[in-house]
């Protein structure tokens, strides 16, 4: 069933800012997503996929990410899902705020209660294209796509353009957790929701995955606060740097001094992202 319902649209530097949801049949729940064609189109553009981090909605980055003025420049379609499924009735599903309803940490679950429905990876990189696909062929470039995301949202970015070589065109994220099977954030979900066995673990982070990657060439940027109250504890954007340099990966880290892990920090340095993208998307 790819039939999506409109739930919100409001005009937005010259298109439109949508909220649509359907019914998933990865997650088995409904689910939402924010969508952003910068014009009533004449042309197919490309897609740049937006994952949050923990906490947020797709409505965090639609309010306060300050995506559409530079999508709208570059004639980018910005595509915002969910952070996890909802309303699942999963026992404890609502009981952490780093686990459970918003905290899908985009893995695709093996244990046994999450299984049925926390599938974000297949969700993000399968299912949620194919939906924009067969609803929106004629405003957006299905082959066209990349990705980007903050904190939790950064570590999917990074996952899913590493663990599917040449499907996005390119990849950026802010504050990232780029390590997560060395930090409290990503041990915690990782053995929630794939068990107990590292090398399970390792299939979703970012460090791990960039010391096998063979595909096309990456330039990746990150850009991360030096007052964010993370930094230390569980984003690690010095592993990262030492995993890609080993690997030949090119990486732009770039610190910002002063700026925290909020989206005051994030909407600063968004037109640089998207314009990231567009140099690929539109070359
Ligand atoms: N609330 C958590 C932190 C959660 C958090 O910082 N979430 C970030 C993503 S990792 C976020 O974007 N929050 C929502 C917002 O700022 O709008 C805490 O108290 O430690």
């Amino acid at each position: 069933n790819m039939s999506i319902k409109e739930v919100a649209s409001n005009r937005s530097f010259g298109g439109w800012q949508k909220v649509y949801q359907h019914e998933s049949e990865e997650c088995k729940c409904t689910m939402r997503f924010g969508f952003f064609p910068p014009q009533a189109e004449i042309k197919k553009c490309p897609a740049l996929y937006y994952l949050s981090g923990l906490t947020c909605t797709e409505q965090n980055v639609v309010t306060k990410g300050g995506t559409q003025g530079p999508a709208a420049k570059n004639g980018i379609v910005v595509i915002t899902p969910d952070t996890s499924p909802r309303g699942c009735n999963i026992e404890g599903e609502n009981d952490s705020y780093d686990f459970g309803s918003g905290a899908g940490f985009y893995v695709n679950a093996t244990e046994d209660k999450w299984k049925t429905n926390y599938r974000m990876f297949a969700y993000v990189t399968k299912e949620l294209p194919q939906v924009i696909r067969a609803n929106f062929g004629d405003k957006v470039d299905g082959d066209k796509m990349s990705i980007f995301g903050h904190s939790m949202g950064g570590h999917g970015a990074l996952v899913c353009a590493l663990k599917e070589p040449g499907k996005y065109k390119s990849v950026s994220a802010f504050a990232p957790i780029t390590n997560p099977i060395q930090c409290p954030w990503g041990q915690k979900a990782l053995k929630g929701y794939l068990g107990d066995n590292i090398e399970d673990h390792k299939e979703y982070d970012s460090c791990e995955l960039v010391k096998k990657y063979k595909g096309p060439v990456l330039d990746i940027l990150i850009d991360q606060g030096t007052n964010d109250e993370f930094l230390k504890r569980e984003l690690f954007p010095d592993h990262f740097q030492t995993a890609c340099a080993d690997a030949g990966v090119k990486l732009n880290l770039r610190l910002q001094e002063g700026y925290d892990h909020s989206y005051y920090f994030m909407s600063s340095f968004m037109e640089d992202h998207i314009n990231h993208h567009a140099k690929y998307l539109n070359a």
